[in-house]
């Protein structure tokens, strides 16, 4: 591949790979993983940093990569030196995952981060649990108590994990990382049949004015209705938004 090629999948595919051992520690030190028994997937997987890693840490690993030219490489070095590892290539935003629960475990393009998280929560609630590297302002937005985190609540226990310095990658993008980690509840709060109860009073809820979540559901269902919520799901009147726990939310979709 001529060297402009390659810069531009390198840009567009937001190639920013880990050179950094301790940064590789930190990602994989994030998630518990089981060598006999997890199914573990990288996406984004480019020169195999992560999945090198994965590969005597999982029973199986499976390896999504968009461009063609490392998949290639990858597929090579799989099989040479990994006997569970599987590489897809193709776009992990499309790619089927596995149909047994499955943890992730990746570095994902900094171009498509956000949209993946969603995607896995979304992913019939197959995912176990997950630590990707994402851009700072990203993971602390996904795991704040914003309307993200609300909306899965109820079935994931999301978290901002270490930090890692823009100079753990090449080239070295512009914005430090973080690992988020991802934990699916066991059990869960609430069934997977009431999500789309449950995301539509949390956008309700966020998109009405007030000050405390009780003024807010006031004017999202009416009086009445939010003076029955509030008291069946034992809210402190006074709470706010960032005060509302995973416990709580359920509650609330419960009664609503
Ligand atoms: C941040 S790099 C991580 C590479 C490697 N895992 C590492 O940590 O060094 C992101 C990788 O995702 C690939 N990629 C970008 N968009 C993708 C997509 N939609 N589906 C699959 N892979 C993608 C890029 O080609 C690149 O190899």
């Amino acid at each position: 591949m001529s060297r402009t090629a390659r810069d531009a999948r390198r840009s567009a595919l937001a190639q920013n790979f880990i050179v950094d051992e301790r940064a590789l520690r930190t990602l994989l030190d994030a998630v518990p993983l089981d060598a006999a028994r997890d199914v573990v997937v990288d996406l984004g997987a480019g020169r195999g940093a992560v999945t090198a890693q994965l590969a005597p840490r999982a029973a199986r690993v499976l390896a999504v990569e968009r461009d063609p030219a490392w998949a290639h490489e990858l597929r090579t070095r799989a099989a040479r030196e990994w006997r569970n590892v599987e590489v897809v290539e193709g776009d992990a935003r499309a790619v089927a995952f596995p149909s047994a629960p499955f943890k992730v475990v990746a570095n994902l393009p900094f171009n498509a981060g956000t949209g993946l998280v969603r995607r896995l929560l979304a992913d019939g609630h197959g995912l176990a649990g997950a630590a990707v590297v994402l851009q700072l302002e990203a993971a602390r937005r996904l795991a704040g108590g914003g309307r993200f985190g609300a909306t899965w609540a109820p079935w994931f226990e999301l978290a901002v994990g270490a930090r890692i310095p823009a100079r753990a990658f090449r080239p070295v993008p512009r914005v430090d990382a973080a690992v988020l980690t991802v934990r699916a509840r066991q059990p869960a709060l609430l069934s997977p049949a009431a999500f789309a109860a449950h995301a539509q009073l949390v956008d309700k809820v966020f998109a009405a004015s007030g000050q405390t979540v009780a003024a807010r559901l006031q004017r999202a269902v009416g009086r009445r209705r939010a003076a029955r919520m509030l008291d069946a799901a034992a809210l402190e009147p006074r709470a706010t938004l960032g005060d509302v726990a995973p416990e709580v939310w359920a509650r609330l979709t419960r009664v609503a």
